[in-house]
């Protein structure tokens, strides 16, 4: 039976981001990526710093877990990390095990891999990295994960890019030229996620900036601009 490496399952919290801002879900993250985004908020889950964190659990021992945290609590999973999409076919037995009992499957990944569970996924996030991660998108890639998923009418899949500066906007506004049909969400970027404290107003700026950007673009009159809602609340704390 294969395993998943999950790094930590917290829960119930509130969405606090993109297509689904504000549901009511449990997180289970996994441990792994294919990225070194610079500004990456959940380091840990690839930096190593948290490796002894890591368990490799069977679909149900997850499941599992989250009953023994939430019982009937929540009916939302959302699956981040890292990145999911490292995770073979045990990730589908997981999504099954999610659908058998009515609870809603939310995935979290940058569009550098594809899984055939994508098609079970009932909301599908994909974020694609902008220039200020020091990351290159495989634009190859990413155009077959949006023609595979834009096939399948089960998932509601998104797009979400993280805008830290003018060069993240221009690609921002690159990808929503390139995928026109698909619904596209911008974050403003936290640019310390290791500040204690009460971040919310350095937050609250960023945002205003990038609403200012889509204010005055014509090209973006269907983007929707969302902060990291968890962030203002709880700012850098883990697990929320
Ligand atoms: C931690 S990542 C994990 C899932 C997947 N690796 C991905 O990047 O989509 C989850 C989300 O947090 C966003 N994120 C990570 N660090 C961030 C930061 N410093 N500011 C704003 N958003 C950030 C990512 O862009 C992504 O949309
Ligand atoms: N509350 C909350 N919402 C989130 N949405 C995406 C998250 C992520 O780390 O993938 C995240 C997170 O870490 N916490
Ligand atoms: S892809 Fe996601 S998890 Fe991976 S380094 Fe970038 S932000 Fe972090
Ligand atoms: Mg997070």
């Amino acid at each position: 039976m294969s395993r998943i490496p999950v790094i930590e399952m917290f829960g119930p919290t509130i969405q606090g981001e993109g297509a689904v801002i504000g549901v009511k879900t449990m997180f289970v993250r996994t441990y792994g990526c294919d990225y070194r985004c610079g500004w990456c908020d959940s380091a840990f889950t690839w930096d190593g710093s948290a490796k002894d964190k890591v368990t490799m659990l069977a679909p149900q021992e997850i499941l599992d877990g989250l009953l023994e945290l939430a019982g009937d609590n929540f009916n939302c999973v959302t699956i981040s990390g890292g990145n999911p999409a490292l995770i073979g076919e045990a990730m589908g037995e997981f999504i099954s095990l999610l659908h058998e009992r009515g609870i809603q499957a939310a995935i979290e990944t940058q569009g550098s891999r594809w899984q055939d569970w994508f098609h079970e996924v009932d909301v599908l996030t994909i974020s694609p990295k902008p220039p200020s991660s020091g990351m290159q998108t495989d634009w190859d890639k990413l155009d077959e994960i949006m023609h595979r998923v834009a096939g399948n009418g089960k998932a509601a899949h998104s797009l979400k890019v993280v805008v830290f500066n003018q060069e993240d906007y221009e690609y921002a506004r690159k990808v929503h030229f390139r995928y026109p049909e698909v619904p596209l969400f911008l974050q403003p970027g936290n640019d310390n996620v290791t500040e204690e404290g009460d971040i919310s107003g350095r937050l609250l700026k960023r945002l205003e900036w990038l609403f200012g950007q889509v204010i005055a673009d014509p090209q973006m009159n269907r983007a929707r601009v969302l902060p990291q809602l968890h962030a203002l609340i709880w700012h850098n704390k883990r697990g929320k």
